[in-house]
């Protein structure tokens, strides 16, 4: 019979015990937050913090950015594109970093594709649906909203 408190936790939580009173409690690695019951269900992150690199296509809100005045490529030529960078992005040619400075259509391409932190409701719901399920150093597949093709790397 294995004690309850040896099975594996769900993500995003640890087992601490009090100082005062050696009981066992449970904290959220995320927001911090502590509780007596054993969560169920993984840590709701609050907040998180992506990069992403962004391949516009003619069929974008807004087809156009710091790179190209006007975006003419089209959505497949996008996702090939895209589907090259995670390649190399996967196989360690490139940093995720490089490339989203030299090729990412989104003015965040100047941090190296750097969001910074956000919650939900946030961004446009296609990018942070996926950008959720990732676990924090994860690449997402290429996911498309209606400013375009992005990959998006959970960081925090
Ligand atoms: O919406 C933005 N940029 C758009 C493109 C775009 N569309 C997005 C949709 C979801 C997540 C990021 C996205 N970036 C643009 O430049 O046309 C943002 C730029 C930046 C820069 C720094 C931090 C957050 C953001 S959000």
């Amino acid at each position: 019979m294995s004690n309850e408190n040896e099975a594996p936790l769900p993500d995003g939580w640890e087992m601490r015990t009090s100082r005062s009173t050696g009981m066992t409690y449970f904290l959220n690695m995320y927001t911090k937050k502590s509780q007596w019951e054993r969560p169920e269900a993984p840590a709701d992150p609050g907040e998180i913090r992506c990069s992403h690199i962004l391949v516009k296509h003619a069929e974008s809100r807004r087809p156009s950015s710091w790179r190209e005045e006007t975006i003419t490529r089209t959505k497949e030529e996008a996702m090939e594109l895209l589907k090259g960078y995670r390649k190399q992005i996967v196989s360690n040619d490139a940093a995720f970093a490089d490339l989203a400075s030299k090729y990412s259509d989104c003015s965040s391409a100047k941090r190296g594709g750097d969001l910074g932190l956000f919650g939900r409701g946030q961004m446009q719901q296609p990018f942070e649906e996926e950008a959720y399920k990732l676990k924090v150093g994860q690449l997402s597949k290429p996911v498309e909203t209606e400013s375009g093709v992005h990959i998006i790397l959970r960081t925090v």
